[in-house]
């Protein structure tokens, strides 16, 4: 479905900050890109979905979406894929709702831009799909301003908003890092399910190689724009080839002397 082909991606005039970047990925799985702070994770992640932000440009390589290159698409035709077919959940997407309107017209609103439901149907879809990600009494959530959600909340309605048309393709910037541990426990959860209901491929940006180890099919390790380890969860875990990963992997807590992950 994906192909990453030897991505190099700079900002401004010479500072190259991912080279080489790789990746193959089928229907419905999950990849994490994994790495510290300043790596080139989120770059990556934007470029596939042509948003790279300033000065950043790719300079060579390819990403082939089933079949087509996204490289040279026109504005119009990311407006028929963006939200759609390809989504985006970012760190604090619950933090960009508009904190003076009720939830529920700004989903309907985001609905109405994508479908030509009548109001019922859209209010009907919103509801089903913060069901979905096991929001309590929808109606009310609905009926709600953001301000009246806890952060928590606010991610999970950010969440279904960005699934709401089954996309084939979603691109998770640490989607659960700014919330506490349980949540971030229950939201990765869901997205696993998610995958399962819809088979939507999911490629989630972490820090943490805990995460990645619970919930991929496959990790891809950076460091300093660099592709170090990548394959498997299995292979990578079990086998890893760079320093760097072998001490990502000793930073995860143990339970009864078993790692944790
Ligand atoms: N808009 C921009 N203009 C110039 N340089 C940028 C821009 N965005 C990111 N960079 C640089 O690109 C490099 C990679 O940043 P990126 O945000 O992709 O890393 P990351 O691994 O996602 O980090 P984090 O986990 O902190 O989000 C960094 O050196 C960063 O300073």
């Amino acid at each position: 479905m994906l192909e990453i082909k030897d991505l190099t991606i700079q900002y401004g005039e010479n500072n190259t900050v991912v080279e080489n970047f790789s990746l193959n990925m089928q229907k419905g799985e999950i990849i994490s890109i994994v790495g510290e702070s300043g790596s080139g994770k989120s770059t990556v992640l934007r470029s596939i979905i042509g948003g790279l932000l300033g000065q950043g440009k790719v300079i060579s390589g390819d990403i082939i979406f089933n079949g087509k290159s996204l490289l040279n698409l026109s504005n119009n035709e990311w407006r028929e894929i963006r939200g759609t077919v390809i989504s985006m959940i970012s760190q604090d997407c619950g933090a960009t709702l508009d904190p003076i309107r009720k939830i529920g017209s700004q989903y309907i609103e985001y609905i109405d831009a994508h479908t030509n439901l009548k109001k019922t149907e859209a209010e009907e879809k919103a509801c089903s799909m913060l069901e979905k990600v096991r929001l309590p009494e929808v109606k009310n959530i609905m009926n709600s301003y953001p301000y009246e959600l806890s952060g928590g909340m606010k991610q999970r309605v950010g969440i279904a908003m960005a699934l709401t048309f089954k996309p084939e393709l979603v691109l998770a910037d640490e989607p659960t890092s700014a919330l506490d541990v349980t949540t971030q426990a229950q939201i990765v959860k869901q997205m696993m399910e998610l995958r399962d209901e819809f088979n939507t491929g999911i490629i989630i940006v972490t820090h943490n190689i805990g995460v990645a180890a619970y919930m991929a099919d496959k990790i891809v390790v950076m460091q300093k724009g660099v592709v170090v380890d990548s394959g498997t969860r299995e292979e990578v875990i079990n086998n890893p080839k760079s320093d760097y990963t072998k001490k990502l992997l000793k930073s995860i807590p143990e339970m009864d002397g078993e790692r944790f992950v």
